[in-house]
């Protein structure tokens, strides 16, 4: 059974930052999820985006196996990846291609492009797209830093964003999955693994969130598409960093009988950012439930599990 849900709306451009924190707070413990407007990012380029992203999906197999993931950046095929090794399925019924911190002068870029006479203008929307999302997150991320009573400089005063591990990840959940005997999903039940993402998705429905990961049955919700807001949730870093105050609420894909595609970008710390528990978020009585843990050791571990099998 699922219910559907009504999550805070963050306006990101409002002027009352303390009343926004607040908001953030209240939607972090609740839900974990909530949905982000006035984030600076046009429609028009957000509608580009899912266009090249398409065309991408449409090229033969063999074209985009060419591209398939080095360095965690590019191509994932179908059931690459199973986000729940708990769970008895082949692998998440999707595909998906990763794009990593792009260069600049003094950064190289370990990137893969498609080829520009087949898709010409496919890497600067990506890439004026990344830019714009990562904006988003950079404006938003001392919103959360208030939330949680901290300076608003917290994340950057703590190396987080020094060079920060951000993904923007195109995803393709084809909608024909062949036979419906098996456990199939979309993506399979999972937390995100870092600080924050930021989801943009088109309007066919499928992501499902459960706010009580250790109560069975298991209750799943319905997160509707909501016109030109992106879903912002919290990962498990960020749960780390407030000893579970935050909850990195786990969520999954359902197959919805129809082709669905979203743009997901994970906010992560730079590698050598050291995440642990807040002060304010432990005491006598609730001391620190995970221990202090390089941000790069934790992602390549939790990625090396999740393309394990
Ligand atoms: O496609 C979606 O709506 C969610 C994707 C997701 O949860 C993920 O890639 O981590
Ligand atoms: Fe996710």
């Amino acid at each position: 059974m699922t219910e559907t849900l009504k999550l805070p709306i963050i306006d990101l451009s409002s002027p009352d930052r303390i009343s926004t924190a607040n908001t953030i707070r209240q939607a972090c413990i609740e839900y974990g999820f909530f949905y982000l407007v006035n984030h600076g990012v046009e429609k028009e380029l957000l509608g580009r985006v899912f266009d090249e992203s398409r065309k991408f999906f449409s090229l033969p197999l063999k074209e985009k196996t060419e591209l398939a993931r080095k360095e965690h950046r590019g191509y994932t095929p179908l059931y690459a990846e199973n986000l729940d090794p708990t769970s008895n399925s082949k692998g998440d019924s999707k595909e998906s291609y990763y794009i990593g911190p792009l260069g600049d002068v003094t950064n190289c870029d370990l990137n893969q492009w498609p080829s520009k006479e087949i898709l010409p203008n496919w890497q600067s929307t990506m890439e004026s797209f990344y830019r714009k999302v990562y904006a988003a997150g950079i404006q938003l991320l001392p919103l959360i830093a208030l939330s949680l009573d901290l300076d608003e400089e917290f994340f950057e005063k703590v190396g987080a964003l020094v060079k920060p591990a951000t993904f923007l990840r195109l995803l393709h959940y084809p909608g024909d999955f062949g036979s419906y005997d098996e456990e199939i999903y979309g993506a399979s039940a999972h937390s995100d693994y870092g600080m924050i993402t930021l989801l943009a998705s088109d309007d066919v429905r499928g992501l499902q969130i459960c706010r009580e990961k250790f109560k069975q049955p298991l209750l799943w919700e319905d997160v509707p598409h909501v016109e030109g807001a992106f879903i912002i949730n919290i990962g498990d870093m960020m749960e780390r960093w407030t000893n579970c105050l935050y909850r990195s609420t786990l969520h999954r894909v359902m197959p919805a009988g129809k082709e669905r595609y979203s743009v997901a970008f994970f906010f992560d710390p730079d590698p050598d950012c050291v995440v642990e528990c807040l002060e304010s978020c432990c005491n006598e009585s609730s001391p620190p439930r995970f221990s202090p843990i390089r941000s790069g050791d934790y992602l390549k571990e939790r990625l090396r599990i999740t393309y394990a099998s």
